[in-house]
C-alpha cells in the first residue's frame, strides 16, 4: 500500500443541536483509490466529507488528509484537495470556459498556466465542443462534469465528490462514471458519496457502507458480496397469495434453511445460503405442503443490495427516500 490520502481514527461529529451525525469512524484510503461512501439519505455521508475537506471541525478523533491534520493544518489540506458539493457551484450565466477560468483565478492557478489548464479540463470533461456555450443551456450531466472540472483546476491529488450523480438519468450517469475513471486513471484519488448501489458496485475500488452515522462495513464490492456468504435463492410469490409471513414460516420449516437467512422482498422471499442450489427443492416442497403457490424461483450471486440488508438489517426500500424524484439506493439487478 502506498501513502495514505486519508487516515481517520475515531472520528465523531456532533452538531450543535446534539445530533450525532458521525461516530466511531475509522478509515484509511490509500493514494490512487476510487473510494465510495454508500448510504441512504441522512446516513452521515455529507457530514463525513465536510470534515475531510475542512468545512466542519471534528468533535472527536483524528483526521489526516494528504498527510495533514484537518484541525492543525486546514490550509494545507485545502491546497491539496478538490471538493464538489451536492449543489452545483457553477455560474449558469458563464460559459464552460469562463467557469473554469474563474475557478483558476479563485484557486490561484498562475496566469501563464491557465489557458493550457482550461483546454485540458474541457477535454477531460468532454466539453471542448461546447466550451463557449453558456452553462445555462447544459444538461444536468454536463453541468456536473463542468462542476467537477472546476474542482480540479489546481491539480489536487485528492478530490471529494458529494453525490455527483444524484438525479441524473442512467446515460448521463454512465458518462460521469467514465469521466471519473479518467480522472482516477490520471492519478487523482477520488472519494465520493453515493446512494446508488450500482454506482458503488461499478465504479468504486472499495466502499464503506455508512448507516446511522457509523461505517458498518468496508471492502471491495466483490469482498462485500462474498461476505454475504453463498448465493441467493429468490422465490416469487403471487401478489394476492397467502401472507408472506406464512410463506416465511413454511420455508423456515424446511431442513437446512436457517430462519435468519430468509428475507422478505418486493416479489416474495429471498434465502441466502452457501447451499442455495441444494435447498431449492426443499424450499419448493415446503411451500407446496403449505399450499402456497410459487410463481418462479432463481438462484443468483449476491448484489450490494444483499450486502446492505445483511449489514444494516434493513431493506433498501425501508430507507429509501426519493424526495428529489430520483431513485436512490435502487437495487442493481
Ligand atoms: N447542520 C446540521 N445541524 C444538525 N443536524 C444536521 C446538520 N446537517 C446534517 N444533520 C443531520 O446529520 C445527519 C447526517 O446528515 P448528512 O447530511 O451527513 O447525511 P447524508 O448521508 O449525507 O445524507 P444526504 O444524502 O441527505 O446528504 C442527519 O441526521 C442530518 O439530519
Amino acid at each position: 500500500m502506498g501513502e495514505l490520502a486519508i487516515d481517520v481514527d475515531g472520528l465523531e461529529l456532533t452538531y450543535s443541536d446534539g445530533t450525532r451525525a458521525v461516530r466511531d469512524v475509522d478509515l484509511q484510503v490509500p493514494e490512487g483509490e476510487l473510494f465510495g461512501f454508500l448510504g441512504p439519505n441522512g446516513a452521515g455521508k455529507t457530514t463525513t466529507i465536510k470534515v475531510l475537506s475542512t468545512l466542519l471541525q471534528p468533535t472527536g478523533g483524528s483526521v489526516r488528509v494528504n498527510g495533514f491534520d484537518v484541525v492543525d493544518r486546514p490550509r494545507d489540506v485545502r491546497r491539496t484537495i478538490g471538493y464538489m458539493a451536492q449543489e452545483t457551484s457553477i455560474d449558469n450565466d458563464l460559459t464552460a470556459r469562463e467557469n473554469i477560468r474563474f475557478a483558476c483565478e479563485a484557486y490561484g492557478v498562475p496566469r501563464s498556466e491557465r489557458a493550457e489548464r482550461i483546454d485540458e479540463l474541457l477535454e477531460l470533461a468532454d466539453l471542448a465542443d461546447v466550451a463557449d456555450k453558456r452553462a445555462n443551456d447544459f444538461s444536468g450531466g454536463m453541468k456536473k462534469r463542468l462542476d467537477a472540472a472546476t474542482a480540479l483546476v489546481h491539480r489536487p491529488p485528492l478530490v471529494f465528490l458529494d453525490e455527483p450523480t444524484t438525479g441524473l438519468d442512467p446515460a448521463a450517469r454512465n458518462r460521469l462514471w467514465e469521466y471519473f475513471e479518467r480522472i482516477n486513471e490520471e492519478g487523482t484519488t477520488i472519494v465520493l458519496t453515493t446512494q446508488y448501489l450500482e454506482e458503488a458496485d461499478q465504479l468504486c475500488d472499495r466502499i464503506s457502507v455508512i448507516h446511522d452515522g457509523e461505517i458498518v462495513v468496508t471492502g471491495s464490492p466483490e469482498e462485500l458480496k462474498r461476505e454475504v456468504g453463498g448465493e441467493v435463492l429468490d422465490v416469487e410469490l403471487a401478489e394476492d397469495g397467502p401472507d408472506v409471513e406464512r410463506a416465511r414460516d413454511a420455508v423456515a420449516s424446511a431442513d437446512a434453511v436457517d430462519r435468519s437467512a430468509i428475507d422478505v422482498t418486493e416479489d416474495g422471499l429471498s434465502i441466502t445460503s452457501p447451499q442455495a442450489r441444494e435447498i431449492g427443492t426443499d424450499v419448493l416442497l415446503a411451500l407446496r405442503d403449505a399450499d402456497i403457490p410459487v410463481l418462479g424461483f432463481n438462484v443468483r450471486s449476491p448484489t450490494l443490495d444483499d450486502v446492505f440488508l445483511a449489514v444494516t438489517g434493513e431493506h433498501v426500500d425501508d430507507v429509501e427516500d426519493a424526495g428529489d424524484g430520483s431513485e436512490p439506493l435502487e437495487a442493481s439487478r
